[in-house]
């Protein structure tokens, strides 16, 4: 079975706040193909949680989203509730921080009770299916951890619980947060494994959105690098940069040398007419400040600069 692609055309998210609107997602095309673990990297900020966010419409109400997604054939923009529906059936989320996402007064079961409600089984059935989601994730125990509260598990725990949650419904495509933010090495490693195995349980594509750069080469097929609300780059990011952003953002990790990325600032807004990155980038020339870059290369690497490419 061909599964479907996410295919987002000029996406643009903007919050209204009391000092007035913040653009989080700033013009973004892209597909998120099937079948693929695509990674979602980039410094803090730069949008990568709004744009995931903006794929499940779990943006706050005072968001505004112009552009288009579409989900296969389907459109993910007019039907906002049809959308809600999707998710957890369809598009199921890992969502940023277990011990924010648990509710700490609902005990392991509550949750997973909710999580597959969608399904309509028995209670029984319900109580059967949760279990063997457990054991999925890799709890030996599963009746004990359905009588726990969040706190009574660790990040670890939570996290995996979290998977079991997102995954309930065995959607076909998985939107993950930060899967291992917070976590020690070990407690990656769990994460990673237990994020290789979906696959094995049939959830071919996903979007993980993510720090861990490791994780990143480890798991994803492909990578996407945000800056400024826009992706500059996707492709095989880690082992061939081709954007000043993206080389400037792995140069300036620990393993490289941790070089800072340049603080210089040419006097240009961010979300100018031209590229996201020319105030800060050491190459930019005067078009790269009026113009767009275009897309360069082809579908398995892309790039947006006038230099790359
Ligand atoms: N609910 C919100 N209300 C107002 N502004 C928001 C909201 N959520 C995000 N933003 C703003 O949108 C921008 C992008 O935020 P986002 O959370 O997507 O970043 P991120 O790339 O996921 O960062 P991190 O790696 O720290 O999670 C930021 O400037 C952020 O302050
Ligand atoms: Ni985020």
């Amino acid at each position: 079975m061909v599964g479907k692609s996410l295919f987002i055309e000029e996406l643009s998210v903007d919050f209204m706040i009391s000092t007035g609107k913040v653009r989080a997602v700033d013009g973004v095309s892209v597909v998120f193909e099937s079948g693929k673990i695509t990674g979602l990297i980039g410094e803090s900020g730069c949008g990568k949680s709004v744009l995931g966010m903006a794929i499940l419409d779990l943006l706050p109400a005072y968001a505004t989203l112009n552009g288009k997604i579409d989900w296969g054939e389907q459109s993910l923009n007019e039907y906002s509730i049809r959308k809600r529906k999707l998710l957890g059936r369809e598009i199921g989320l890992i969502p940023q921080s277990p011990s924010e996402s648990l509710n700490p007064s609902r005990k392991v079961k509550a949750h997973l009770n909710e999580a597959l409600r969608p399904l309509g089984l028995k209670r029984q059935e319900r109580y059967k299916k949760a279990e063997k989601l457990l054991r999925d994730f890799g709890f030996n125990e599963p009746k004990r951890i359905l009588k726990a509260y969040p706190h009574e598990l660790s990040g670890g725990m939570q996290q995996r619980v979290l998977c079991a949650i997102g995954t309930a419904c065995s959607p076909e495509w998985i939107i993950a947060d930060e899967p291992t933010k917070g976590l020690d090495s070990e407690l990656c490693k769990q994460v990673q494994q237990t994020l290789q195995s979906l696959r094995i349980q049939g959830i071919k594509s996903m979007l993980v959105i993510t720090h861990d750069l490791q994780l990143a080469e480890d798991l994803c097929d492909t990578i996407a690098v945000m800056y400024g609300g826009q992706i500059v780059e996707m492709g095989d990011v880690l082992h061939h940069p081709l954007h000043p952003y993206t080389k400037a953002f792995l140069d300036a990790l620990p393993k490289n040398g941790l070089h800072p990325i340049s603080q210089i600032n040419k006097g240009v807004e961010q979300y100018s007419k031209g590229c996201c990155f020319a105030a800060r980038c050491l190459k930019s020339r005067p078009r790269c400040f009026q113009e767009k870059p275009p897309y360069k290369g082809d579908k398995m690497h892309w790039v947006r600069c006038f230099d790359a490419g």
